[in-house]
């Protein structure tokens, strides 16, 4: 059982602010993702968390105990890091049963504990090879393994899987996926990588420049964007987003004319759709020339120009168009969203 509070959290270094007021209680079993771009603040959250970085502002409670000055060692967390900072010179064996000797965990346990572990993460065939012996897959599992060992109450991981390559970090991502539902424990997950937070996580939190922008499920995230940052930061291709105006219901901008949409608006706003839900309809009420066209295999991508911005239409694995065709397009009022055109904010 472990609920994380982070109570209004700040860290700063002289006048930087790498985080700005964190608030937010992660649930017992939660599996919670923290997903931004580089330097927003992923890793300094999680390391105040973990006891590595000390909190400038607000509290830590971990169960209802605040930890802000507790050791890393004493808060029951355990980490995996990106670099799998293994021994060298211990086996897989050795190198997971190391956390059961420094927390002077009784012998007779470790062969048990330390066999079930490397089972979970598939290890077992390799119990008594080394690091240099291992694809960097099976180093990364080894790290997975030595954090599971302890049976810590909370699981902290920065960016575990960006040292593999794409097909790696697939299955591992599958793996990590079942180890957290079978294992139940509160998981802190640090990536940039918005497919591994929408894939991994119960809830996600999106930052910006030290700034939380969203808290929601990945379907709440994906759906509703809070923002035109959230908007544009998940989802692949990224939300199209257009300038113009609203009045009486209808968008103009960008060459681009949408009816039906809310009467109540009267302003300048930046209208967001999703490259899967407009078409390339003949019948579509706005035209623009095709700018570039990538076959996914399962669909193709057409990237329109519209006005002065290219948008993403995710049309029919057989849809073929020469560069710079015209094409008819159909967004639909409803799968519209509108964010107001200085804040970025949500209208709607
Ligand atoms: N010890 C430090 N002193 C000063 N600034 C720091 C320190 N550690 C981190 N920062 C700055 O704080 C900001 C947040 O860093 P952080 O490592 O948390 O980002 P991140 O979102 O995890 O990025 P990445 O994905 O690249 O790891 C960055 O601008 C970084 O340069």
């Amino acid at each position: 059982m472990a609920e994380i509070q982070l109570k209004n959290i700040s860290k700063r270094w002289g006048s930087f602010v790498g985080v700005q007021n964190f608030d937010l209680t992660i649930a017992d079993k939660e599996f919670l993702v923290l997903l931004g771009p580089s330097g927003c603040g992923k890793t300094t959250t999680m390391r105040m968390i973990a006891g590595l970085e000390d909190v400038t502002e607000g509290e830590i409670t971990i169960d209802g105990r605040t930890v802000n000055d507790l050791n890393p060692k004493d808060r029951d967390v355990a980490m995996v890091f990106q670099s799998y900072a293994l021994y060298p010179n211990l086996d897989v064996y050795e190198n997971i049963r190391f956390p059961l000797k420094v927390r002077k965990i009784d012998p007779s346990t470790h062969d048990e504990r330390v066999k079930r572990a490397a089972e979970m993460v598939e290890l077992t065939d390799f119990m008594h090879r080394r690091p240099a012996e291992l694809s960097g897959g099976q180093r990364q599992r080894v790290a997975l393994a030595r954090a599971i060992v302890r049976e810590p109450n909370v699981f902290l991981m920065d960016e575990p899987l960006s040292n593999l390559d794409a097909k790696l970090r697939v299955s591992t991502r599958h793996q990590i996926k079942n180890l957290s539902h079978e294992l139940q424990v509160t998981t802190i997950y640090v990536t940039h990588d918005q497919i591994e937070a929408m894939t991994l996580a119960d809830r996600v939190v999106v930052m910006s420049n030290g700034v939380v922008q969203q808290v929601g499920t990945p379907t709440d995230i994906y759906d509703r964007p809070a923002n035109t940052f959230v908007a544009s930061f998940i989802g692949s291709p990224a939300m199209n987003l257009l300038e113009g105006e609203i009045s009486g219901g209808t968008f103009t901008g960008q060459n681009v004319s949408i009816s039906g949409l809310s009467s109540k608006l009267e302003s300048n706003v930046t209208l967001g759709f999703r490259a899967e839900d407009a078409t390339l309809d003949p019948n579509g009420t706005s035209s623009a020339p095709l700018y570039s066209l990538e076959l996914l295999g399962d669909a193709t991508i057409a990237t329109l120009k519209l006005g002065g911005t290219i948008a993403s239409v995710r049309a029919g694995k057989e849809y073929r168009a020469e560069i710079g065709d015209h094409t008819a397009v159909h967004i639909p009022p409803e799968v519209c969203h509108l964010f107001d055109a200085t804040t970025g904010e949500r209208l709607d």
